[in-house]
């Protein structure tokens, strides 16, 4: 049985060891009535199932930016097992609830001066996010309606389908008009003056293939919607021109929340996400699986043999000094960029 040989792999190795106005950016009249369901440390993620549609929405929930910290990397693994233990469900869609930023990748001030300690800790957790992801018997969708940088893009390489919002005019929050957005997606680690760690940089190999992904890697490339489509870093990229879903889709996607998604880029990708992943429930999951570890169990299983060694090698380069005064510039400029608007 593949199902079991996936999720054993997995847990064999398991190291498991704002502002208002940031506030505001976030679509939380809708997500807030996920929350009623499932809901894990302080709310970092928020789910939702879905029995009769064998579909889970588990939406990232870290303000201002959806980065990845120790606290969310736990989040998410705990609530992806809490949906997989539900043999009902088959699928899942990976979102936010930040409608133009769906994760900016590491904390980065998780890196900057580390507690020796807790470092180990994170990126362990990194690594497990990715291990349960990439290894999950679920299908998961990525609904990216934003930036997803670094991290963020390791995350949706991690799914099994990536739906990215096309940008537009028009996006709306809270009801009120904001200048459109297009989002970029990429492992632009070398503009941090960092590398990618081997498995994500693999990971974008195995994605896109072995040319351009050397290329974007050196380049730290950030692609937007298109670009990202042509190199077959996303499957799909939705407009408010391009996507008119069905009315079944809606009517379904509104038993699953109860409130209304107000922001339109969140609602476009959610109902195409949807949609995709009524399509993968839909297919017999032992055979489904099976093909899953065709393409993902040796890569896994390198990556878990490995990961001692890509723990004890991040944590020695992220402390170097050159590295440390990169990051400390990289993170001045952010918040400069930040205060700025
Ligand atoms: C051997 C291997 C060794 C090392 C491997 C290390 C691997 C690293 C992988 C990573 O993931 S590194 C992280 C890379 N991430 C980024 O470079 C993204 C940085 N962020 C941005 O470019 C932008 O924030 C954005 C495009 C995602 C969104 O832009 P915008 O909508 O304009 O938002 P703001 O820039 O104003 O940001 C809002 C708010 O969020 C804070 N923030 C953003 N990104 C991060 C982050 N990655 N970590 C921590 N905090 C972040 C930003 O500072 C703003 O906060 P304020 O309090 O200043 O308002």
């Amino acid at each position: 049985m593949a199902a079991p040989l996936l999720s054993s792999l997995c847990c064999r190795h398991s190291l498991r060891h704002c502002s208002p106005r940031r506030f505001a950016r976030n679509d939380l009249s809708f997500f807030r009535s996920l929350s009623t369901s499932i809901s894990s440390e302080k709310s970092l993620v928020l789910s939702h199932v879905n029995e009769d549609a064998g579909v889970a929405i588990l939406a990232m929930n870290r303000p201002p930016a959806n980065s990845l910290s120790l606290e969310l990397n736990e989040a998410i693994c705990t609530s992806l097992k809490e949906i997989d233990t539900n043999p009902k469900i088959q699928s899942v869609i990976l979102a936010s609830t930040n409608p133009t930023i769906f994760s900016a990748g590491l904390d980065v001030t998780e890196l900057i001066s580390p507690d020796d300690q807790r470092l180990p800790k994170f990126w362990n957790s990194l690594q497990q996010v990715y291990i349960d992801l990439y290894g999950s018997r679920l299908a998961i969708i990525a609904a990216i309606q934003g930036h997803a940088p670094a991290a963020g893009c390791m995350l949706a390489m991690a799914c099994d389908y990536r739906i990215m919002y096309g940008g537009g005019e028009g996006s709306t929050v809270d009801g009120r008009k904001r200048k459109s957005h297009i989002p970029t997606i990429g492992l632009n680690e070398t503009q941090l003056g960092i590398a990618a760690p081997p498995w994500m940089g693999q990971l974008l190999v195995r994605t896109i293939g072995f040319r351009p992904a050397e290329r974007a890697l050196a380049l730290g490339t950030l692609f937007p919607p298109m670009e990202a489509l042509i190199e077959g870093l996303v499957d799909d990229v939705i407009t408010e021109e391009s996507f008119s879903p069905s009315a079944d889709t809606i009517h379904a996607l509104e038993k699953l929340l109860p409130d209304p998604i107000r922001n339109q880029a969140l609602s476009l990708v959610m109902q195409k996400a949807f949609q995709e992943a009524e399509l993968y429930a839909k297919i017999s999951p032992q055979a489904r699986v099976a093909s899953k570890l065709v393409t993902r169990s040796e890569s896994l299983k390198d990556m878990i043999a490995s990961r001692e060694a890509d723990t004890e090698y991040f944590c020695s380069f992220i402390c170097q000094d050159t590295v440390q005064k990169n990051l400390k510039k990289y993170v001045e400029a952010l918040k400069k960029k930040s205060k700025s608007k």
